[in-house]
């Protein structure tokens, strides 16, 4: 599984995007170790907090289905610049993601930033801060 075709399985759950309210629709493919993908988009609600960003779509399909070992992320949007997971999601990648994983951030330019939760989420709190 290349980026370039983990990306257009991102955009390709993009168009999945629940979000009339916001109009704004982003998309996330998950790549567990096992090979598999799972899909995600954003998922809004008329009680909007009650929204779900499409990474934490994926992954909580991804753990509802078994998988907790992943091994890349790729989140796309159509931003100015490559899209930047909230920090609601950065939490939730931190639970599941190794600190180095590839986070591939994509915009609708095909700009695409390598990052990792290690770069986005400093000084986390996680699961090993309670064993
Ligand atoms: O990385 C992001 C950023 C935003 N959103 C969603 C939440 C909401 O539905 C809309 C506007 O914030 O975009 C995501 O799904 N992922
Ligand atoms: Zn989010």
């Amino acid at each position: 599984m290349t980026d370039n075709e983990l990306i257009e399985q991102a955009k390709k759950a993009r168009q999945s995007s629940y979000s009339p309210y916001s109009n704004f629709a982003v998309g996330a493919a998950l790549l567990a170790d096992n090979n598999q993908v799972f899909l995600g988009c954003n998922v809004e609600n008329a009680s909007y907090g009650l929204t779900n960003c499409a990474e934490r779509t994926a992954i909580f399909k991804a753990v509802s289905e078994g998988q907790r070992q992943f091994k890349k992320l790729v989140i796309i949007g159509d931003t100015e610049g490559p899209i930047s997971p909230c920090g609601a999601c950065r939490q939730v990648i931190n639970e599941f993601c190794a600190p180095d994983m590839p986070v591939l951030m994509v915009n609708m330019k095909g700009e695409v930033k390598h990052t990792s939760i290690a770069e986005l989420l400093p000084y986390s709190f996680g699961p090993e801060d309670l064993s």
